[in-house]
């Protein structure tokens, strides 16, 4: 069935455009291809392929058109004064219906649009295909935020005065990065009374439920324990809250939209998409540009190198700064040497790497309330989401709401959660474990989950993992994989964390609310690997957890700022690269401690304060509530 009209097309005629299919197998419902004409649909004058219209050289090259990337090239370029260049290897991200309607996303995963990282191989994690993790991470104008959740969660204030002490810069400190929050902030609906929330901002964030569901999650919460929370990214984090999303209407708001758009008729940006920066160069100390290779359709990939009169930005994510620093003979010493290449300056790029995992615990209910899985892909979903823009494709990938515990006095006094229950309105299945990697042995043994059309998952994030990663290069090829070392789970902490995380999660199932509803365990035996523990014991936990570690895809830390004298950072405060001139690094990777939730928020803010330091302006007042 065909619903809609197409006025979609691609440049160079690329597939993607235009078209999502649903499949509907479980209400034995029909496939329905959905045609969109998008709003934002429009023509917009960017540049692709590259062109002689591009410069020999510009003020400030960024490399990674994503949610950093595209803060800095819409705010770099408002002075008119100012050549900018903004290189993408990924694609253009308009007349993309996925990357618009919010659960469409997911069908990004694993497509050209996803870089689908491969973790090295663990052999603790033996309930994974091959043992590895695949990072899901955005390759197209807008990163990150164009396929992510879209949860719009700051952090704890206590992240940020954490950062400003480390680096001894309180323009670090949550005073003053509220006042970034806020001007990258378009509140929408309620949110736009508070005094937490900016309102004329570019990054539309909207609140509320999509669904029936999740009512009866936040009594729940209540009768477990938990206080009710208007706002988590208000007065304070803890609590039970709905989720806040990055979208405007009912349709996705990446940082592209929000930022790039509106900025790419400027004369002074040039943006190119389907360009892979592969070095930067350096010479005698000094970022002087980058090298990168063009391959547009069937066109031959061709080489250009691109100079830069004032700074060489990286903005190309954890991963992609990491690998462009270490290929540009930035990294440490020992480890650049074992490739050949050669050591322009020796700094622990790659190490420090943190992540944010969760484990979810499944349960079935009998059907009386809310959406079931096949909601989520029917008919009726799709034409309310046509005709309203809400409803089950409108929720942020199904998470409705969040809750948020601090486990200890001194964390609660702190505001600062360890564990935060992602909501979803959704029971679990073959599709999603096997998106998440798991190998088919334990998809089988799970495959009951199939048959529990009614459901929900609390997904148990720990939030400040002790356990560090690092990231090095396989090899000198710009085109290979970093081998990623994700090092999840080796601190006993970690793993108690979590272990509470179920215990809690149980707690909230076990609330009158949910029991009213029939909640229960989807499972309730121990599959093969942990077959050796009682089941629900905290060994049989472990053994889980173990198995089958899965992240929220929050990798960050690699470049991390810090003080002057710490050996340990790579990037001073103002995030400039320590022994080299003329280049920063301003994206997700320079945290030196991963944020209390969702980290698309915050590398926006980064991104919103690196271009007033860039530009040499004054850090914003802060902002006192
Ligand atoms: C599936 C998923 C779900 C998520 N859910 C949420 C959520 O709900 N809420 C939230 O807050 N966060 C979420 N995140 C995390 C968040 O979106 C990212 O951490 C954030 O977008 C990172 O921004 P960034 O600018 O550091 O990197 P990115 O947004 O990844 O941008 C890097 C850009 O650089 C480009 N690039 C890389 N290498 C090169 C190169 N050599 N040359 C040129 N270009 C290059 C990439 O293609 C990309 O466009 C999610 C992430 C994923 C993947």
């Amino acid at each position: 069935k065909t619903l809609n009209e197409s006025t979609c097309e691609e440049p160079d005629g690329q597939v993607e455009c235009g078209q999502l299919h649903f499949n509907s197998n479980v209400s034995g419902g029909g496939n329905y291809t959905l045609n969109c004409k998008l709003s934002d649909a429009a023509n917009d004058p960017l540049k692709t392929p590259l062109t002689s219209r591009l410069r020999s050289s510009y003020d400030y090259i960024i490399v990674g058109g994503g949610s950093a990337g595209s803060v800095l090239a819409s705010r770099l370029s408002e002075d008119p004064g100012l050549q900018v260049l903004l290189i993408e290897a990924g694609a253009d991200d308009r007349n993309k219906p996925q990357l618009v309607i919010p659960l469409a996303g997911l069908s990004t995963f694993n497509s050209p649009l996803d870089w689908a990282y491969h973790t090295m191989a663990d052999r603790r994690f033996k309930g994974l295909d091959n043992k590895i993790n695949i990072w899901r991470s955005g390759k197209v104008l807008g990163g990150g935020s164009s396929i992510n959740a879209m949860i719009y969660c700051r952090g704890s204030p206590y992240d940020f005065d954490r950062w400003a002490n480390y680096t001894e810069d309180e323009t670090w400190d949550y005073r003053h990065v509220l006042s970034y929050f806020m001007r990258a902030e378009g509140a929408q609906g309620d949110l736009r009374y508070s005094a937490y929330h900016g309102k004329v901002g570019p990054l539309s964030v909207s609140s509320g439920a999509n669904v029936d569901f999740p009512g009866v999650f936040m009594k729940a919460a209540v009768e477990a324990g938990f206080v009710e929370n208007p706002d988590y990214n208000g007065a304070s984090m803890l609590g039970a809250s709905y989720v806040q999303r990055t979208q405007l209407k009912g349709e996705r708001m990446s940082a592209s939209r929000a930022y790039l758009r509106p900025a790419l008729g400027r004369p002074n940006l040039d943006v190119v998409v389907h360009t892979h920066v592969t070095r930067v160069v350096i010479r005698e100390g000094r970022a002087v540009g980058v090298e990168m290779v063009q391959s547009w359709g069937t066109s031959r990939a061709t080489t250009f190198n691109v100079e830069a009169k004032s700074e060489v930005i990286l903005s190309s994510g954890t991963v992609g700064s990491t690998k462009l620093l270490l290929l540009s003979g930035v990294g440490p010493a020992s480890h650049l040497e074992s490739l050949g290449i050669p050591v322009v300056a020796d700094l622990p790029v790659g190490q420090n790497l943190q992540d944010h995992l969760h484990y979810h615990v499944n349960f079935q209910m009998t059907p009386q309330i809310g959406v079931s899985l096949n909601d989520f892909a029917d008919l009726g979903s799709i034409l309310k989401y046509i005709t309203t823009k809400s409803g089950p494709l409108a929720t942020a990938y199904a998470v409705e709401a969040v809750f948020m515990e601090a486990l200890t006095e001194e964390a609660k006094a702190l505001n600062w959660p360890h564990l935060i229950y992602e909501v979803l309105a959704m029971p679990s299945s073959s599709a999603e474990m096997k998106a998440l990697n798991y190998d088919s042995e334990t998809i089988k043994e799970l495959s009951h989950r199939d048959q529990v059309i009614n459901g929900f998952q609390l997904l148990a994030t720990l939030v400040h993992p002790e356990s560090r990663g690092a990231i090095y290069l396989k090899s000198t090829d710009p085109f290979e994989q970093p081998m990623i070392d994700t090092n999840y789970l080796e601190r006993q902490e970690d793993i108690d964390v979590l272990i509470k995380g179920i215990e809690i999660a149980h707690r909230i199932a076990a609330a009158p609310s949910l029991q009213s509803i029939g909640a229960a365990l989807t499972e309730e035996f121990s599959y093969s690997p942990c077959k050796q523990f009682a089941f629900n014991s905290s060994d049989f936990w472990r053994c889980e957890i173990l198995n089958r570690p899965v992240t929220i895809y929050h990798a960050t830390g690699t470049n991390k700022m810090g003080p002057q004298d710490d050996p340990t950072a790579v990037l001073d405060s103002e995030l400039r690269v320590r022994k080299i001139h003329g280049l920063r690094v301003v994206d997700a990777s320079i945290m030196p401690w991963v944020t209390s939730c969702n980290i698309n928020a915050p590398t926006i803010m980064i991104a919103e304060k690196a271009a007033d330091m860039i530009r040499g302006m004054p850090p914003l007042s802060p902002t006192d509530i």
